[in-house]
């Protein structure tokens, strides 16, 4: 059955090249693009960025002349794509912290040039300053912005390389914004669905590829257009578009889009356990310098992109579960940022919060040398696999002027057995002490 898979990736390929083309064009024209969603036009001025399965656009209320950053999904007929991007969507719900970047809105529109959907989320606009994709040289006044990737790029094109007290203080507040993932709680009584109930992808598909083989029967899941009260944007009463369907989504916690076969309706205190909270820990899944923005203060970091989120702690009792893991690792986990066991799922044991740690581990350390610790190794240059490089733990720091307890802090977190590595309130705490140390 190669043909329908095949015509399924040049679908995919084709909504992908529609986006770029219409985003170029519209840039190079200097006449802007404009999308409307429920009653409202907003103005296409030019693309942030673009992810595996998204694009990101700078975007522009006609009316208030608001900007924003909007993220357009593209989710084809007869898939989960919309299910994947509403599991998104409630993550960015979930969290609140002033690390962890919020959604202030989000819609799923029928795609006017296709018969799939479209789910948009509008996300708070950071200011992205760069010339040719590079940041202007330090020393003329110009805050760091963008995310931490363009920071690393910059100091590689500069030949320059962050301060050590600034580059902690960027981590640590990306390890608050992790800490509030891993230590989430709920109200007491609550049902969490599992995440076992999450259709076994194959490694060979893409998300849209694998997408198409289950059947469109969740319309009712879509989220009513909200506004937050405290500045955030709301469409108003407004619906004259192509808004296929809509739901209420209820307060933080009620509704969940953990399984793809279940949306649980949480009954607070059902158990008899009212006023107590439940530690369920999540786990961001994809931590990365690529995936943190600095604040348009040039200071703050701000943890985005939660694709990939899901409840920390699976146990994996077969095979086929084990596989399944494996598989949705691979395709939603950037392989230099993924941990061991995350390669290599293995029957019998769970998995928890430690592969955040493991990729914190990377993040740091390609903050100090621009690179993940597995990629330019002497085992990637001599032609194996990053796989076998993290398998083995296998790195070494580079020649630099950093701090031991900048290098101890590093290692500590890339431990092969996730049970030494630290939790995330101990990582907090080792910053702390280095950074004290430098002050
Ligand atoms: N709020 C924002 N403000 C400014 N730029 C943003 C914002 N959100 C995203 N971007 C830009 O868009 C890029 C892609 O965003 P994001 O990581 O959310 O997409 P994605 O499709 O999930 O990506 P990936 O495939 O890497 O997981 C970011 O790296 C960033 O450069």
């Amino acid at each position: 059955m190669v043909f329908p898979q095949l015509l399924t990736v040049l679908d995919t390929l084709k909504d992908q090249a529609k986006d770029a083309v219409w985003a170029l064009t519209s840039c190079m024209c200097q006449q802007s693009a404009k999308v409307k969603i429920n009653g409202r036009t907003f103005n296409i001025i030019k693309v942030l960025g673009e992810g595996g399965f998204s694009f990101v656009y700078l975007a522009q209320d006609d009316i208030s002349g608001r900007q924003f950053a909007l993220k357009k999904i593209r989710c084809p007929t007869g898939s989960d794509a919309v299910k994947e991007a509403m599991r998104e969507v409630e993550a960015y719900r979930r969290f609140k912290h002033p690390n962890i970047i919020r959604i202030l809105d989000s819609a799923v529109v029928q795609d006017p040039e296709g018969e799939g959907k479209i789910v948009y989320l509008f996300l708070p606009l950071y200011k992205v300053r760069l010339f040719f994709g590079i940041r202007p040289r330090k020393g003329n006044n110009s805050p760091q912005r963008g995310n931490l990737q363009d920071a690393i790029n910059t100091h590689v094109v500069n030949r320059t390389h962050f301060a050590e007290q600034e580059m902690i203080r960027l981590f640590k507040g990306t390890c608050e914004a992790v800490r509030a993932m891993h230590d989430y709680h709920v109200k007491a009584g609550t049902n969490l669905p599992s995440n076992s109930s999450r259709p076994k992808p194959s490694s060979s598909r893409s998300r849209h590829e694998d997408d198409r083989r289950h059947s469109e029967d969740d319309d009712e899941m879509f989220p009513h257009p909200e506004g937050d009260g405290e500045d955030g944007y709301s469409y108003g009463s407004a619906v004259n578009v192509p808004l296929v369907t809509k739901h209420r989504m209820e307060d933080e916690g009620d509704v969940v889009f953990d399984g793809d076969e279940e949306i649980e309706h949480i009954q607070s205190g059902a158990n008899g356990n009212a006023g107590r909270n439940e530690h369920v820990p999540y786990a961001h899944r994809d931590l990365k310098p690529g995936n943190v923005m600095i604040a348009d203060d040039g200071v703050t970091p701000i943890l985005m992109d939660f694709g990939s989120t899901i409840r920390a702690r699976i146990n994996i009792e077969n095979r086929s579960q084990a596989l399944l893991q494996q598989d949705i690792a691979a395709e939603q986990s950037t392989m230099a940022y993924r941990a061991p066991e995350l390669f290599d799922v293995k029957t019998g044991v769970a998995l928890d919060d430690k592969v955040d740690i493991w990729s914190l581990g990377c993040t740091l350390f390609a903050l100090a040398y621009s690179h993940s610790p597995f990629e330019n190794t002497q085992t990637t240059e001599q032609g194996g696999s990053i796989a076998m490089a993290v398998l083995n733990a296998q790195y070494k720091h580079p020649n630099s002027a950093y701090s031991q307890g900048l290098k101890d802090l590093i290692d500590s977190m890339l431990k092969v057995n996730p049970k030494d590595r630290p939790d995330i309130h101990q990582v907090i705490s080792m910053t702390d002490r280095v950074l004290q140390t430098l002050m």
